[in-house]
């Protein structure tokens, strides 16, 4: 946007003394009163560019009227007036008329209210020390169109709590938990809802369009055409302000345009609850402040917005709405912002003047002020924040209620119509995205509960975005296919033209072996070293019910094939010319066939190491496991040599499996009599070798089928353990 741009209106629609300005929802005009255009900088990387800030007339202390980046924005009451929802103005004061950037285009939803009453949830600590209590009977509403902080010290139980009411945990839980008004059905709940985590786990190597189509994919499934997703996506990207970026690699971007990727992946479906854990952690004060205003915005756009936060600033604290503050897992507030420091004065703690009250609850919460918890949960278990609220809001009830009444006759409207598309004006607390979910809604809620695209779909699309990312990623390709080129030269150069010679079969073996080595180790330490990324962005879009465990380990499954054979490939090709190993294209195959087998068996391992351990872990755990393996493989020690308590370690050896394949190879199959340069070659005859070895007797094609069995036994293992780690988030 070009410097001094006028960029924000601010709207007061209550106190309607200055001039008027139409704003287009949904393509139907709203009235909104007064608007004021305030010049402002240049907007920053990662400006959110809100065009209109929002704050609650009824806040402890007033929202400061000083905008991010310094535009001047003026407070509005929190209920009464439809609000364009994160709306850029953009243009100059002569395209002020011009339509604000809107999610107009998101499928339609109705508003969720969570409920909950008396939430006991525990955890085991074993046999012998049983439960451990971390919530003790919470109780409370969130409410659609609010901003809902969960605060408290750390350990208090925030993640608990909101974890519970997203769904992730269910186990050991006692209490009751209504969604509108009805018992939560978890699976449909899932499906409305997201959850947006403290690291945002993106795949680093896409561009943040690439994030977002493949979002819209399978969010959105094959009912929505690409048009319209491409639409979609267009909106919310220039809502969330990440058209300057969109071409840029998730892994450039800044913290404050991460999160925002991570909001705008999930609003494709325009979920109308959405969790936040720890929302502003990791960001500087501006960034938090434009990152609140965006959930500020989400929330006024008719939808649930829930986040935990830990010691927010005033200014952070007074945006938002609702506020439910815990220590040791009981709920010693709970109410409006605003109603906090009144009720911590009606217990006998009184917040000084210019003291921040996100500042001073905390220092209540952990004990700072004296013994209080027990009064503080007795006061709310008592009603007494319930009363202060009320007091405070009685106030504002009539224009609530104007306001419910508008969502409520828009909402009947629109389902009497059986509107399914278009733009719908929902005037009053839902504004502009409310829209209702046409599929799960206007069908009178028929509870789909699958992903929303077919299994094979969503393995196509991961199929794609797999292979793009392992492409584009350095460690996992392009320095694996280098060093392939580069060590294939190196091993061509030091054994250079022995391949048929009877005096060196001892070193063309200890060729055939570091081959098998190699081909291991980089199959497995990339792996290694890269699945626990993916497996973050897997646990977020699964949980996010984006697709299956299933199809996402069929697609990295088939997507890693082609490289390993691809790499494999041009390794043995090197290799085998310049060490003029048999010239019979049957040989080749057989030892290429090997060589794949054994990467993909060695990728595999490295995958169930990646899938059950850190990455700290597993690049200890990976080598040092490879060592028995290797032990045992035939090269070092004849299977005869080995005690025999131990040889059964040779057969779960896979390594083994692999040498001994690519001996037979080159050596087996009645192999003609070597070449000697010296005066005596005691291995001229390569059954002899293959005897010396222990190999005489081995069949190839048991060799393959092992490799075979070792790679589709670690893939299952792999697969269960995923599962195993889901399973256990609950
Ligand atoms: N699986 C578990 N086993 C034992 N204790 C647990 C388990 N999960 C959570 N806790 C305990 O429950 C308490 C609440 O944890 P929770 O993560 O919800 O706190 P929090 O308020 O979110 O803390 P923070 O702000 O530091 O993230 C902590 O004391 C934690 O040690």
């Amino acid at each position: 946007m070009p410097e001094g741009e006028l960029k924000s209106v601010s709207v007061d629609c209550c106190h309607g003394t200055e001039g008027t300005v139409d704003f287009m929802h949904n393509g139907i005009s709203s009235h909104q009163t007064a608007a004021r255009y305030v010049r402002t900088p240049p907007p920053l990387p990662d400006s959110l560019n809100n065009g209109i800030m929002l704050s609650s007339p009824n806040l402890v202390t007033p929202l400061s009227a000083v905008g991010s980046g310094g535009q001047l924005v003026k407070k509005v009451p929190n209920k009464s007036c439809t609000l364009p929802s994160m709306g850029f103005s953009s243009g100059s004061a002569a395209t002020n008329q011009k339509k604000p950037n809107e999610l107009s285009h998101l499928p339609k939803r109705l508003p969720v209210d969570i409920q909950f009453a008396n939430l006991a949830y525990s955890v085991s600590e074993g046999r012998r020390r049983g439960y451990k209590t971390i919530l003790k009977n919470i109780s409370g509403k969130f409410r659609s169109s609010e901003l809902t902080a969960i605060m408290g010290p750390s350990g208090a139980g925030k993640s608990t709590l909101m974890n519970i009411l997203a769904g992730y945990k269910t186990s050991h839980l006692n209490g009751t938990l209504l969604i509108n008004g009805k018992e939560r059905k978890l699976r449909h709940f899932r499906k409305m809802s997201c959850y947006i985590m403290q690291d945002d786990q993106l795949m680093p190597h896409l561009t943040v369009r690439e994030a977002m189509t493949v979002s819209a994919n399978l969010k959105l499934g094959k009912q929505t055409s690409s048009n319209a997703k491409r639409i979609v996506i267009e909106e919310i990207m220039e809502t969330l302000g990440l058209v300057e970026c969109c071409n840029t690699r998730t892994t450039n971007l800044s913290g404050g345009q991460r999160k925002r990727l991570s909001i705008a992946l999930e609003l494709v479906n325009n979920p109308p609850v959405m969790f936040f854990d720890e929302p502003t952690s990791g960001l500087d004060s501006s960034s938090c402040f434009q990152c609140l205003s965006l959930l500020k915005s989400l929330a006024r756009g008719g939808r649930t917005i829930i986040c935990t936060i830990h010691q927010p600033s005033a200014r952070l604290f007074e945006m938002f709405d609702h506020l439910l503050t815990l220590a040791e897992g009981q709920c010693i507030y709970q109410g409006s912002v605003q109603g906090l420091v009144p009720f911590l004065s009606s217990v006998g703690f009184e917040c000084p003047s210019y003291h921040n009250p996100a500042d001073y609850v905390m220092e209540v919460a952990c004990g700072e002020h004296g013994e209080c918890i027990p009064k503080l949960v007795m006061a709310v278990n008592s009603g007494k924040c319930n009363n202060l609220n009320q007091q405070q809001s009685a106030s504002n009830v009539t224009e609530t209620c104007i306001a419910n009444d508008n969502v409520k006759d828009n909402t009947d409207r629109i389902l009497s119509n059986g509107m399914t598309g278009g733009t719908v004006s929902v005037p009053g607390v839902t504004c502009t995205t409310s829209l209702l979910d046409s599929d799960e809604n206007l069908k009178h809620c028929k509870q789909n509960t699958g992903f929303p695209t077919s299994s094979f779909l969503q393995f196509y699309i991961l199929l794609k975005r797999t292979f793009l990312s392992t492409m584009r990623d350095q460690t996992l390709t392009q320095m694996r296919f280098f060093s392939h080129v580069v060590v294939g030269l190196l091993i061509g150069m030091i054994y250079f033209g022995i391949g048929n010679e009877a005096s060196k079969v001892m070193s063309n073996s200890g060729c055939i072996f570091f081959t098998i080595l190699f081909l291991m180790f980089t199959a497995m330490m990339p792996t290694i070293l890269t699945f626990p990324v993916e497996m973050a962005v897997f646990m977020r879009e699964h949980l996010n019910y984006w697709y299956s465990l299933k199809s996402f380990y069929f697609a990295k499954t088939m997507a890693d094939l082609p490289f390993q054979i691809v790499f494999s490939i041009i390794y043995v090709v090197i290799v085998y010319f310049m060490t003029s190993q048999p010239p019979e294209v049957m040989r080749f195959m057989m030892l290429l066939t090997m060589c794949i087998l054994t990467s993909v068996v060695a990728q595999s391992l490295g995958l169930l190491i990646g899938a059950a351990m850190s990455v700290e872990n597993g690049v200890f755990f990976g080598p040092v496991a490879s060592v028995p393996i290797l032990l045992f493989s035939g090269f070092f020690v004849n299977f005869n040599t080995i005690p025999g308590y131990l040889q059964w370690v040779t057969y779960v050896s896979y390594i083994r499996y692999g040498f001994e394949g690519a001996m037979i190879s080159i050596y087996g199959y009645g192999r003609e009599k070597l070449s000697c340069s010296e005066e005596y070659c005691h291995f001229r005859n390569s059954t002899m070798f293959l005897e010396e070895m222990d190999m005489a007797r081995a069949e190839y094609w048991i060799d393959a089928v092992a490799l075979a069995g070792f790679f589709l036994l670690l893939r299952c293992v792999a697969y269960l353990v995923l599962r195993l780690k889901l399973r256990l988030m609950k």
